[in-house]
């Protein structure tokens, strides 16, 4: 009998990582932070020490100190807490990957190394497999972010390989723009869950049949990109376009702005009042006080709390 296999659906936050001005971790903010993706964003999953939470600028130990307090709060109130573990080490991989089992994480993703890189697909395949038998009784998610990583392979040639060599193999959080890979992903692998990783375009990758998404953005625009996929699922095309067009507007300003990661940080704890603190270096934040009050109302303009 085939077991059933619970999907993941839905919107996934890619959490920040608060951090004192000292940028030491600040965990006494988590509890808080899980009850506001909830109560104010609506949003029931989350993903942890990812490119959002700067992941790959901690410590294994500070991860560990990180998914451990993440799970911990988001236990029976939060329907799914996943793990990032990717590394640019293999064995940091898997004891990241061992961890995240024995602290109750629910699930488990990996990017590809990147520094240097995998030598072919098979090789990538390989690595990953070794990360995903750390925690077996997890599902594993590839992240696929060739944006960061370098590492640019179809992830539908991938996926035929993942299924065959990797046991807990799940799906994909997908976070580049080539939506003809992410189609053939969805339309060939039908029962692996296919999570899109482009704020900015979700509709396009709705259109395409994905089953959710993962991103940064849906720490403060929850509420407004669930709105757009209940359009979406509802039918009405142009409530859905005119959302995400005005979710687009408002990554426009920040971009025009040459805003990225840090600068998120910064509107996240405008928006949601909880101090996330700076990035940590190398990233540098050039978000000013004297911008503090049009980030809020361009904000409350989308997303009124
Ligand atoms: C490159 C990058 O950081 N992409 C973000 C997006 O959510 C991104 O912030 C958003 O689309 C705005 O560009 C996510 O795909 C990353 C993510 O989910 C993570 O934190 O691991």
């Amino acid at each position: 009998m085939a077991s059933a296999v619970r999907r993941l659906k839905g919107l996934v936050a890619a959490t920040f990582t608060p951090m004192t001005t000292m940028s030491d971790l600040n965990l006494p903010v988590i509890q808080q932070y899980v009850d506001y993706l909830i109560e104010k964003q609506n949003v029931r999953n989350i993903f942890v020490n990812g490119t959002t939470g700067e992941g790959m600028s901690l410590s294994v130990q500070e991860r560990k100190m990180l998914a451990e307090e993440w799970v911990k709060h988001a236990k029976n109130k939060m329907d799914s807490v996943m793990v990032h573990v990717g590394c640019l080490s293999l064995e940091d991989s898997k004891d990241l990957a061992a961890h995240a089992a024995s602290c109750g994480a629910d699930a488990i993703s990996a990017v590809s190394p990147s520094f240097i890189k995998p030598s072919s697909q098979d090789a990538l395949v390989m690595y990953l497999k070794e990360v995903a038998a750390a925690a077996p009784s997890l599902p594993f998610y590839y992240y696929h972010i060739p944006s960061l990583t370098g590492v640019r392979y179809q992830v539908f040639d991938l996926m035929g390989k993942m299924q065959k060599e990797i046991p807990s193999f799940r799906g994909v959080k997908f976070s580049d723009v080539n939506l003809m890979d992410f189609s053939l992903c969805i339309h060939n692998y039908k029962e692996f869950d296919l999570l899109y990783g482009v704020d900015e375009q979700l509709l396009g990758a709705l259109a395409c049949g994905a089953h959710g998404a993962v991103g940064s953005t849906y720490n403060y625009l929850g509420k407004t990109t669930y709105k757009m996929m209940a359009a979406f699922e509802k039918g009405d095309l142009l409530k859905a376009q005119e959302l995400q067009h005005t979710i687009q507007k408002f990554m426009v300003y920040v971009f025009d702005m040459g805003w990225g990661l840090p600068e998120f940080k910064q509107i996240m704890s405008l928006n949601s009042g909880i101090d996330m603190g700076p990035a940590r270096l190398p990233l540098l934040s050039s978000l000013q006080p004297e911008h503090h009050e049009s980030v809020k109302s361009k904000l409350k303009q989308l997303n009124p709390l």
